[in-house]
């Protein structure tokens, strides 16, 4: 017998009323992802902002950060909006017209005021922290630098901002939020890694701050700064050498090789290229605390800096400049600091990148012998040949030998890194788009926005988030739509039998 025809069931997807609740369906699934995603979203636009001013010895800088709102006290999220370079010196170097000083932080703090929404300047916390420069001028005439901070004090309160304060950093603190500022940057804090030691290096001081297993602060407690960040303890190791930065060190070196010479009317100087030849003022040289008290008698009132351009006579020039014999500790660094084993990977920013990287010797894989030969090649070219490769101001270019091989020479023989740890070092600028140095660490501790304990985070991240929800939507969708099938009238699906 012939099949029997099929029946032809109505397929109840076929429904006006299906294709409804299909579309219905979907629109709703559309609309909660997209409101939830845009909810979230447009909380994450709203930033709060912060100003730092690193007055430093040679020069002053403005930093703007920023951060979500709603994350104060969240983890990480602080970054460098905007920096700008003030023109001219450090305000250190106007003692005689204090005005000048505030005055030479306008244009900055206008670009500040246009870089920050206006409705957010009154609640804008800024704040000017001076280092070495200050400290010095401190030493040497606290009136002078108290005038300064008058000046600068004025121009700041002069903007829309909350004014915060100006004041001057202990070396301690500048080693310390240096610190904070690179673990905060690399993400270490909040996960409690193996932290990563500083290195700065300024004009006028220099900063070295590790974690040692070795160091609980008992030995040299000055040289302790003990911190709970996200719930971790931290005992750091911390030194500034005041008179120790770049520029305070070349007049050291230019001092001891005036001593030995008795103030003579030439310096043959290793640390400066072949045909570096300039008339200057002892008085130039003398001007400031760090070598004030070891002027000689001198007789003439310049001497002419002549070039010798030997990079291991400079060693020997630059070694000298440190004190290794007294210790009255179990372990020391030079001048009779405390310093602890180094341990771990370091950062070295500020000076150290800015001479390596013009040097072109930031790579720290390079074995040190290496790196040592091509400094050496450098310091003995000709100044002639220097000049015609290089079109940056005379004053810095001179200066490139003698800055690299003070680096290198207060790494090795200052902190005692080897040939073998040398790699431990890295030479750092940014991190994440963010400078590296004490003003990030600095407006974190100001602003409170490192939690001595670990804060709540959500369970989720934002995307797995989202992916949960948009996935629960669409299931609850298939489960209604499956009730609906399984509820409809079977006389639909069979043969209806009259
Ligand atoms: O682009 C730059 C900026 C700075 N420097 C040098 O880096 C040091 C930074 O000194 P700063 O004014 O920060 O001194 P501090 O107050 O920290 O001693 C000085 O020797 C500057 O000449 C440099 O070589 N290149």
């Amino acid at each position: 017998p012939p099949p029997r025809p099929e029946m032809k069931e109505k397929n109840p997807w076929h429904r006006p009323v299906t294709i409804i609740i299909t579309v219905i369906g979907v629109i709703a699934i559309v609309t909660l992802v997209t409101v939830l995603v845009i909810q979230n979203r447009t909380i994450a636009q709203k930033y709060k902002y912060g100003i730092v001013l690193d007055a430093g010895s040679s020069h002053t800088s403005l930093y703007i950060y920023q951060w979500p709102a709603e994350k104060d006290n969240n983890t990480g999220r602080v970054e460098q909006k905007h920096h700008c370079q003030v023109a001219g010196k450090g305000i250190s170097s106007y003692t005689a017209t204090p005005y000048k000083a505030g005055e030479s932080l306008i244009s900055c703090l206008k670009e500040a005021k246009e870089n920050i929404p206006q409705k957010m300047h009154p609640e804008t916390p800024l704040y000017l922290g001076a280092t070495a420069g200050m400290r010095l001028l401190k030493l040497e005439n606290s009136s002078a630098s108290d005038e300064v901070f008058k000046a600068v004090e004025k121009t700041l309160r002069g903007f829309p901002f909350s004014y915060q304060g100006a004041r001057l950093l202990a070396g301690q603190e500048e080693g310390a939020f240096g610190w904070v500022t690179v673990n905060y940057l690399d993400d270490r804090l909040t996960q409690g890694l193996e932290t990563t030691g500083a290195l700065d290096l300024g004009g006028a001081s220099t900063q070295i701050s590790f974690v040692s297993d070795e160091y609980n602060g008992s030995e040299s407690p000055d040289n302790a700064v003990s911190f709970r960040l996200y719930g971790y303890d931290y005992t750091l190791y911390t030194h500034s050498f005041l008179c120790y930065g770049k520029d305070q060190a070349l007049r050291l070196a230019l001092a001891h090789q005036t001593k030995v010479n008795s103030g003579p009317t030439a310096i043959m100087d290793p640390c400066f290229h072949k045909g570096y030849n300039e008339t200057k003022h002892y008085a130039a040289v003398y001007d400031s605390p760090c070598v004030s008290d070891q002027k000689p008698q001198i007789v003439s009132e310049t001497f002419i800096h002549l070039g010798g351009g030997n990079f291991t006579q400079c060693q020997e020039v630059i070694k000298s400049v440190f004190n290794f014999t007294s210790c009255r500790y179990s372990r020391c660094s030079f001048n009779g600091i405390f310093q602890p084993p180094l341990q771990g990977q370091f950062g070295a920013f500020s000076a150290y990148f800015f001479v390596m990287n013009f040097l072109n010797l930031t790579d720290t894989s390079v074995p040190l012998k290496t790196v040592m030969q091509k400094l050496s090649d450098y310091c003995a070219t000709p100044w002639t040949q220097i000049k015609k490769e290089h079109d940056i101001p005379l004053k810095y270019l001179a200066e490139y030998c003698f800055s690299g091989t003070y680096i290198l020479t207060l790494m090795m023989e200052g902190y005692n890194f080897t040939s073998e740890t040398y790699s431990s070092i890295k030479y750092i600028q940014k991190i994440k788009n963010s400078d590296a140095g004490w003003t990030l660490g600095y407006m974190l501790n100001l602003t409170n926005m490192i939690p001595a304990e670990a804060p709540d985070s959500p369970p989720l991240t934002y995307t797995s988030y989202v992916s949960v929800v948009t996935v629960m939507a669409i299931l609850l969708f298939v489960i209604f739509i499956l009730i609906l099938y399984s509820l409809w009238p079977k006389c639909n699906t069979e043969p209806k039998i009259i």
